[in-house]
């Protein structure tokens, strides 16, 4: 995010040394303005540990914003445990690492919980509930809230409603005709593309695994062998849900799009982008926004223990945020992203 803090104001940063694997656990925690910390576990490889302490910092910064937005009472965290460039990850060596990760959170009594990220998954979240209950999004057959895909899809879906509305100048949320590129068909992508083709929008779908034609097959959808050319397709809304990065300033000048919201994570390849797209007239909603709705989800159900009405109902909040979002960044012309980082900061008391 633009000019949003984020080193070096961290409440805390918990750094030690797995007891069994012998690598360094980070747990970064941000802010905790807003209630406890949580935010995903990365076991990654890095030439540098600190390399994995820098990447905990950045990520658990933008944790707090996804939860301010979100309007979640969650602090922004995130754990990363820096293999060093070719090691060997067997399955006894995870194992090692996913219990020290356990036992450092359990060391934080309760300040912070820990989901799935890059290098971990669903199943490893049970292998770290052996040492601590402060953990979500385990399988559904172990008592979690189990794949997050379907509500971040949701949630992308909600954010897409909004921008049909504002498409349409009205109020009523709109997918029906609505014309959307969906660029990414993985397990949210190809959600998204199915809920999108269920409510009656135009789909231009692209992967670079050229089996993923199958799906737009299956929906009647115009496929792109060329994501690029899914990118900057002539439709009212892209939507990003493949990789970081995607959106340069090289492609800006290309694009015929509209609105641009989608789930994939950082897609702005430099901040500046932001701005440039405010200048061709295109809506951009933050990702952090847009991608928010299975950790709303996992986090409403997990550690809230509400119920999945309730997880629903927050997750389809993102329509009304985008919706307000878009509407203030209209009526003061500036961008998206400005208005959105605005808020967060009010959320959390910041000037
Ligand atoms: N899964 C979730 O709940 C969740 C939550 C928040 C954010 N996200 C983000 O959403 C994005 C998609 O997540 P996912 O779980 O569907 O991942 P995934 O790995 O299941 O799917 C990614 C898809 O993108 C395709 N792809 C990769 N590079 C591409 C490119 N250059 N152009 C076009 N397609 C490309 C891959 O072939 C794959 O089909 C990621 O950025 C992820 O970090 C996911």
């Amino acid at each position: 995010m633009s000019g949003f803090p984020q080193w070096p104001d961290h409440e805390a940063v918990l750094i030690r040394t797995g007891a069994r694997s012998g690598l360094p656990v980070v747990i970064a925690m941000h802010s905790s303005v807003l209630g406890p910390f949580a935010g995903g576990c990365r076991i990654w490889r890095y030439p540098r540990w600190q390399d994995g302490l820098e990447d905990a910092l950045r990520l658990s910064a933008a944790m707090t914003a996804k939860f301010a937005a979100a309007g979640l009472a969650r602090g922004g965290g995130k754990s990363v445990v820096a293999m060093p460039e070719g090691y060997e990850l067997t399955p006894a060596a995870k194992r090692a690492i996913l219990l020290d990760v356990g036992d450092a959170i359990e060391s934080l009594d309760g300040r912070y919980a820990t989901g799935p990220d890059v290098g971990t998954s669903p199943q490893d979240m049970v292998v770290i509930g052996e040492q601590t209950s402060h953990v979500f999004c385990k399988p559904a057959e172990e008592g979690g809230s189990g794949d997050s895909s379907p509500a971040t899809a949701e949630g992308s879906v909600a954010a897409l409603s909004a921008i049909g509305a504002w498409l349409d100048g009205g109020d009523s949320p709109r997918l029906d005709g609505l014309r959307v590129a969906v660029v990414g068909l993985g397990s949210v992508g190809a959600r998204i593309a199915a809920l999108l083709s269920e409510a009656g929008a135009e789909l231009v779908l692209s992967d670079i695994d050229a089996a993923k034609k199958a799906v737009a097959d299956r929906l009647g959808a115009r496929w792109c062998e060329d994501p690029h050319e899914a990118l900057t397709a002539d439709v009212d809304v892209v939507v990003p849900a493949a990789l970081g990065g995607v959106l340069t300033e090289e492609i800006v000048p290309e694009l015929r799009c509209r609105a641009i919201a989608g789930p994939a994570n950082n897609q702005l390849a430099v901040p500046q982008v932001a701005d440039a797209l405010h200048e061709r007239g295109i809506a951009w909603v933050p990702d952090y926004i847009a991608s928010a709705g299975g950790v709303i989800h996992a986090i409403t159900v997990e550690l809230d223990k509400r119920t999945e009405e309730e997880a629903l109902l927050r997750v389809r909040g993102i329509e009304d945020t985008v919706a307000g979002l878009l509407q203030s960044a209209d009526d003061r012309g500036v961008a998206l992203a400005v208005v959105a980082e605005e808020m967060v900061r009010a959320r959390l008391g910041a000037r």
